[in-house]
């Protein structure tokens, strides 16, 4: 089997500006790959290319044996949380059966499976007590955890999250990453984030971003190397926790 995901030499720019340089990264299936990089550093133009949403100017991107559009139904994605409204009228399992859209449902016509799967799926979350709840009315870390549940019910194959963990306190934090390491044994996982000190203690490997891409295996990731790549703007505090 090749790997879950393959970007050969891609290169990006919106208009004139050049965003990401010759990025080749493949990403083996059931990895928990780190994605770090300073602001502005291409990493969420690379989640959407991964995800079809932006066509590559260069290069070539394999997703599951397929193309990014083709593979999309089997994706998970977690946006980076202040790029998603919260001022619709609708409840978290509104939010959360949006998931199963693409499953053969359409809007009205949920099957006995889809509600089986969203109580499953709020039980993994611990946000069953919010079902009902309406979104505008729920905490920056309870939102959160409402749009990895969106991603995770219709069980992709990759799951691909965008600064998850950006409005979560340390325990929260803590907790889902424990999920995602969880997570891990039945998926491909790539998460972006700032924090490669609290990453480094659950990811398999680390690819830092910024316009061109550097590999890393965690353990030789060190501050000296962070710091010659990015300067300070990537946090290196390192916490700890129990796992
Ligand atoms: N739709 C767009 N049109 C024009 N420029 C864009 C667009 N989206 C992003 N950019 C620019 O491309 C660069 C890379 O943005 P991107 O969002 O990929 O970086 P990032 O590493 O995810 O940053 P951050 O850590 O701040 O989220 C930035 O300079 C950004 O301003």
């Amino acid at each position: 089997m090749t790997d879950a995901i393959q970007l050969d030499n891609i290169s990006f720019s919106y208009g004139s500006q050049r965003v990401l340089d010759d990025v080749s990264l493949s990403v083996r299936h059931r990895e928990f790959m780190g994605l770090i990089g300073p602001n502005g550093g291409g990493k969420s133009t690379l989640l959407r290319l991964i995800l079809g949403l932006l066509p590559p100017q260069e290069g070539r991107i394999s997703v599951l044996d397929t193309t990014p559009r083709r593979a999309a139904r089997r994706l998970g994605y977690v946006p980076q949380f202040a790029r998603f409204a919260r001022s619709f009228p609708i409840s978290v399992e509104d939010v959360v059966l949006m998931g199963r859209l693409g499953q053969g449902n359409m809007w009205g016509f949920w099957k006995r499976s889809d509600r089986h799967a969203i109580t499953d799926i709020l039980d993994l979350l611990e946000i069953t007590h919010l079902r009902s709840r309406h979104i505008e009315a729920l905490s920056g870390g309870q939102m959160q955890r409402v749009l990895i549940a969106r991603a995770l019910v219709a069980n992709p194959e990759i799951l691909l999250l965008d600064e998850p963990t950006a409005s979560v306190d340390r325990h929260g934090e803590t907790s889902l990453f424990e999920l995602f390491s969880t997570l891990k044994k039945n998926m491909t996982v790539m998460v972006i984030s700032h924090d490669l000190g609290f990453i480094s203690d659950y990811v398999d490997r680390v690819a830092c971003l910024n316009q061109s891409l550097v590999m890393h295996p965690t353990a030789a990731v060190t501050a000296d190397t962070i710091n010659q790549l990015y300067g300070e703007q990537v946090q290196m505090v390192h916490h700890h926790h129990a796992h």
